[in-house]
């Protein structure tokens, strides 16, 4: 059972515009629109693959409604937590060349007792679970106004005592307490892990070096994303990489969050942790063929061929 929490869920609409020109007019050639908000993707690329999931989130205002309303048709189990404000929603323009333009909105703020009330929600799905030992647990995203900065710290504390294991993906100074907890498993990318060591990180090997350091202070284990070059995962055994090539990108958002859904997955069925970055690369990558932020079915899977070594090439220039 994977339980995630999403503070800052969003509804996302993508919209296509075969030329996007600021300050003028745009009209859309198609527009489409998802669930969305990172913990929110990782429980729906979750059930799209027949995974136990429920996802905890904030639920308030029309957003919150029509949000409700997605989930339900994507077939994914939530708690819905009340608040006063209203669930954001984020823009995605994309054009044929594959460029993506996001604007994400702030969010509605959340006061200290609806915080309170996502920590309870989260620990309670963990105790209801058959066996609470083996409930993960993923925080995920950017936090709304007024939600304190160590949310994702609060969140690892409640939910090891509720005796689950936990992975954070965050970025920024929402990371930094979280990190210092020690969570069983982290997912930056490279620019997000970069940010957090404070050094550039242009190659394999120094991304590699950047995340057996945390490993060293505590860190279970460290996913880095890497976009077309895929992923490594480095824990007190060693790193291993793995990466997928497909044919025409689409959409790469929220392939981040199918990657850790992947991962997170096969750990959860006690999977070795090589396995589970294959399948975490692979559902990325599938992921990146989908328009928008539509999530992997089982057939998005076939022919998308994974290369994987636990020899990584620490020379290797990473670019994404
Ligand atoms: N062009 C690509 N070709 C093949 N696989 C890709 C490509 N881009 C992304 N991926 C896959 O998707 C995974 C996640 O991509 P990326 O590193 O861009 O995530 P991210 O920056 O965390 O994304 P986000 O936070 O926007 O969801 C990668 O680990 C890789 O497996
Ligand atoms: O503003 P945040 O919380 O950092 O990111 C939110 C978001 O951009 O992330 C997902 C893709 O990873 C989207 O569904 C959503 O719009």
């Amino acid at each position: 059972m994977i339980i995630t929490l999403t503070p800052n869920p969003s509804v996302d609409r993508t919209v296509a515009f075969d030329e996007l020109h600021r300050g003028a007019v745009n009209r859309a050639t198609s527009s489409r629109i998802d669930p969305g908000g990172k913990g929110v993707n990782v429980s729906r690329a979750l059930t799209a693959q027949g995974a136990s999931t429920i996802a905890v989130l904030p639920e308030g205002g029309p957003e919150g409604h029509l949000m409700a309303d997605l989930l339900d048709d994507a077939g994914v189990v939530r708690r819905g937590v009340p608040i006063r404000g209203s669930v954001r929603l984020n823009i995605t323009a994309v054009e044929p060349d594959g460029t993506t333009t996001k604007l994400n909105e702030p969010g509605p703020t959340l006061d200290e007792g609806e915080v309170r009330a996502l920590l309870d929600a989260v620990a309670t799905c963990v105790r209801s679970a058959p066996d609470p030992q083996q409930v993960w647990v993923v925080t995920c995203g950017s936090l709304p106004p007024g939600a304190p900065v160590d949310l994702h710290a609060r969140l690892v504390r409640s939910a090891r005592e509720a005796g689950a294991l936990v992975a954070v993906d965050s970025s920024g100074d929402p990371l930094r307490p979280a990190v210092a907890e020690c969570p069983d498993l982290i997912k930056p990318n490279r620019v997000e892990l970069a940010e957090l060591v404070g050094a550039d990180l242009t190659t394999l090997g120094a991304v590699i070096d950047a995340a057996s350091d945390l490993v060293a202070q505590g860190v279970g284990r460290v996913a880095v994303s890497l976009g077309r070059d895929g992923a490594v995962l480095v824990d007190d055994s060693g790193a291993t990489h793995a990466r997928a090539t497909i044919g025409r990108p689409r959409s790469t958002v929220g392939a981040g969050d199918c990657m850790l859904a992947g991962l997170v997955h096969d750990l959860s069925s006690g999977r070795p942790a090589a396995d589970a970055l294959r399948t975490g690369v692979l559902w990325g990558a599938a992921a990146v063929t989908l328009p928008g932020s539509r999530v992997p079915a089982p057939d998005d899977l076939a022919g998308i061929a994974v290369e994987l070594t636990t020899t990584p090439d620490r020379s290797l220039a990473v670019r994404d």
